[in-house]
């Protein structure tokens, strides 16, 4: 059995029914690549009497994919995925390749940036449009991560921004980085976003978690602690929306 178990984004994330199949594990393949971890993973090992590995992006593709499904056939192995396993595109062959092949495969649902970005912050649920990652404008400029933000404000939708995390190069994107590279864009194109409001999202739900509202070009004037970032453009807020904004996220006068 190939199970896909989120482990949320600390230790005290870990449902009952994660800690059941982490009990039951042959293996656990702790996926390292997709976003960083309060706790040491390495940790997760006090649940199960089975063995604990790592996996980089290569250990779960291409000839690590079908090394792992075959794998599964007869024993169980728990890939443990931070946030949800599947809030993210990374895992989806490998669910339906082990599918396609006859493996049996079981998710176990953890809590997620996005279900905690939504919950904590004081903005509604069902008024988020599309969610987007903000990648390096290294090899193409991200324009249609900021066309989506501006179809989300054009509907009254607030944008969650994901940053660019790139752990097997040391590289994980900061709200300051995020905040000059949609200014950048912006200017060439709509001109909308420097008076949009904006949420630094850093650490959520971490112990030195920091949230902090204010226009979006002053976001760079805050101090946040490190990665993991992400970035909420607010659209135009409700009235209790906006007292959520000041009250949960220190949105100044
Ligand atoms: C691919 S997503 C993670 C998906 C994960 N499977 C989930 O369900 O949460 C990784 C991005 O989420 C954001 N992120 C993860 N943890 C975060 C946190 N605690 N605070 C703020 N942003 C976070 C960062 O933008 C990071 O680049």
């Amino acid at each position: 059995m190939l199970v896909f178990l989120g482990i949320g984004y600390s230790l005290k994330h870990l449902t009952l029914e994660a800690i059941e199949y982490l009990g039951k594990a042959d293996k656990i393949v702790i996926d390292r690549y997709t976003s960083l971890y309060e706790d040491d993973p390495a940790e997760l090992a006090k649940y199960t009497k089975g063995e604990v590995v790592y996996a980089s992006r290569k250990d779960l593709e291409g000839e690590g994919m079908s090394k792992l499904i075959e794998e599964a056939r007869f024993k169980t192995i728990v890939l443990a995925v931070p946030g949800d396993p599947f809030i993210a595109t990374t895992h989806d062959s490998l669910r339906v390749e082990a599918i396609k092949k006859g493996v049996e495969v079981k998710v176990v649902n953890s809590i997620s940036v996005l279900t905690l970005i939504q919950s904590r912050l004081g903005l509604q649920a069902y008024r988020f449009g599309k969610t987007v990652t903000l990648v390096y404008p290294d090899y193409f400029k991200p324009y249609s991560t900021i066309e989506t933000i501006y179809e989300n404000l054009n509907r009254r939708l607030h944008t969650i921004v994901l940053l660019d995390l790139r752990l097997e190069h040391g590289r994980a994107m900061t709200i300051h980085e995020a905040v000059e590279i949609l200014l950048k864009l912006d200017d060439e194109l709509e001109n909308k976003l420097d008076n949009s409001l904006a949420i630094g999202v850093a650490r959520l739900s971490w112990r030195d978690e920091r949230v902090q509202a204010d226009l979006l070009p002053r976001l760079v004037k805050y101090d946040f602690p490190p990665p993991p970032h992400s970035l909420v453009i607010v659209s135009t807020p409700l009235p209790v929306e906006m007292e959520g904004l000041k009250l949960i996220c220190k949105l100044p006068e």
